[in-house]
């Protein structure tokens, strides 16, 4: 029996451009409840502007993005953070703060004006601290740690968000490979124990492949072609939109493709 899935958040033919630069020519996405999905793109493609106005971030139009049907826009901000938690691929943080304090900023969007966090946020915010291997610097000022820490601070305020999306750009591109992967799958577990959607801009093809349940591919602000990793990313079409030639084999423990980019050069010089 196949599962259903639940249209959970939709971009209807979104344009957008900086002044004169178009950045984002007729895009639409669906993205289903429950789902792992990535966005992956040359730079410059146009990932972040598509996850910014997905996220508010920036000045989202109108009768664009629909969360569960309902113009995005017609939230409010809180309304919005409790529902999608976001890491952003630069984060201005007041170094006055704590990893504690920034983590528990999460629950911001639950609380009052000027009420307090609960046990329960508390617990929400170690939970999600001891799954990003973030605990142990709770303690120190933000900047007091180094900028991977820093990045799975980040996320972790985002997990302590507790949210039913989680878009992250670029969430493992300051980190080492022991974190990046310990990220994925903790990224994976909320995915499959909670059904929280994810939305995760990558560059690594390979990591794309392993963790997504659907890839959406962005070149010069079009979507190129979206669907599972096997049907996105072929031979021909990472020709096309990296310009790059690959081989592809089957990963021994996944059985998912595997790319290799070709050295032409180093082949013919045997160095
Ligand atoms: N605030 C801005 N003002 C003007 N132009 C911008 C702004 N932000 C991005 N751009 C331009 O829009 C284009 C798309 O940028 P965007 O950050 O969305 O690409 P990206 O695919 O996320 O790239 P990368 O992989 O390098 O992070 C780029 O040409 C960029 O220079």
């Amino acid at each position: 029996m196949s599962i259903k899935f639940e249209s959970h958040i939709k971009v209807k033919n979104l344009d957008w451009s900086y002044g004169a630069q178009v950045v984002l020519t007729d895009v639409s996405v669906n993205i289903e409840k429950g789902k792992f999905y990535t966005i992956l793109g040359p730079n410059g493609s146009g990932k972040t502007t598509l996850a910014k106005i997905i996220t508010k971030t920036m000045d989202t139009p109108k009768n664009k993005v629909f969360l569960l049907s309902e113009d995005i826009t017609k939230l409010t901000n809180k309304q919005t953070a409790r529902k999608i938690a976001t890491v952003p691929q630069n984060t201005i943080i007041d170094f006055d703060f704590s990893v504690m304090d920034i983590v528990l900023m999460g629950r911001a969007p639950y609380l009052r004006r000027f009420q307090s966090e609960s046990s329960l946020d508390f617990e929400l915010a170690k939970d999600a601290m001891l799954k990003t291997n973030t605990w142990h610097l709770r303690d120190k000022k933000i900047d007091q740690i180094s900028g991977g820490e820093r990045q799975r601070v980040i996320i972790a305020r985002a997990i302590t968000q507790d949210t039913e999306v989680l878009i992250l750009d670029e969430p493992i591109s300051n980190i080492d490979i022991h974190h990046q992967i310990q990220l994925l799958e903790v990224l994976k577990k909320l995915n499959k124990e909670k059904n929280t959607t994810i939305i995760t801009i990558l560059h690594d093809l390979n990591l794309a492949v392993q963790y997504s349940d659907e890839i959406f591919l962005l070149s010069d602000g079009k979507l190129v072609t979206h669907g599972n990793p096997q049907a996105v990313l072929t031979k021909e079409i990472i020709d096309e939109v990296y310009n790059i030639e690959v081989d592809m084999v089957v990963h021994p423990s996944t059985g998912k493709p595997y790319i290799i980019p070709v050295f032409n050069e180093l082949q013919k010089t045997g160095s």
